[in-house]
């Protein structure tokens, strides 16, 4: 089984069981997601379901448009009755790391608003401790001027290496779907606990947004190399 078909297993389980009748639906973002969105597709067509999706990226917007579903905004349903969004990395208290493709802000913003937040993923998403399998560390969304002191400070704070996201195909850093830098902290402590760091670091002047998720996720999916579905549950504040 390959990696790819362990996300779609996970994609599907979760849209079969979480996508019951007509609803409002947040779309995450990543490659996991694309098989979500292509199975829902299927379902809205076959079974005529009526389903507005709320985009958390330029990516999840295409996506959308290009499976011709019904595309909303927070601005009209700013309660969403699910969404399902993939990880970097989903610890043993359900805590997750997101933003490896750059989304984490509005991945927040649409969690935040959502009666419950189903992680799809593949099996080597599934972990003990943050950093035991994912080694790009904590994304962190920032205002480009104060990217320098926001390095600098969470370096003093807790230690690790503070990287500036640079992009692939162009010479320079990343720039978000709303304008902002990337950093990615590496940290080198396993054992920090993740909803004071969260909020610490949020009070940093310049950070927009952590890709710590702590005490969100309902439940997470996660396919296996042999075919079969992982599930594991979360607590819903
Ligand atoms: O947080 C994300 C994007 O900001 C993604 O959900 C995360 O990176 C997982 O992506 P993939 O499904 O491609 O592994």
């Amino acid at each position: 089984m390959s990696l790819e078909e362990a996300k779609q297993f996970a994609a599907h389980r979760a849209v079969d069981e979480y996508v019951k009748k007509d609803c409002i639906f947040g779309v995450g973002s990543g490659s996991t997601v694309v098989y979500a969105v292509q199975r829902l597709a299927e379902r809205v067509e076959t079974e005529k379901l009526k389903v507005t999706c709320i985009p958390t990226s330029f990516q999840a917007k295409q996506l959308i448009i290009k499976h011709k579903l019904t595309l909303g905004e927070l601005e009209t349903h700013p309660v969403i009755d699910v969404t399902i969004d993939g990880a970097d990395e989903v610890d043993a208290d359900m805590t997750l790391i997101k933003g490896g493709g750059g989304c984490l802000l509005q991945e927040k913003i649409v969690a935040s608003c959502s009666k419950k937040l189903i992680v799809i993923a593949d099996y080597t998403k599934d972990s003990v401790k943050l950093g035991d399998r994912y080694k790009k560390g904590i994304p962190i969304e920032v205002v480009p001027m104060a990217y320098v002191p926001i390095q600098n400070k969470i370096q003093a704070l807790y230690g690790g290496e503070v990287k500036l996201r640079k992009a692939v195909a162009k010479a320079g850093p990343v720039v978000t779907d709303n304008g902002n830098f990337i950093l990615d902290w590496i940290f080198t402590n396993q054992d920090l606990r993740w909803d004071k760091v969260n909020s610490i670091i949020k009070m940093i002047p310049g950070v927009v947004e952590t890709g710590l998720f702590v005490n969100m996720c309902e439940k997470a999916y996660f396919g296996q190399p042999e075919g079969s579905v992982i599930e594991r549950f979360g607590v819903h504040p």
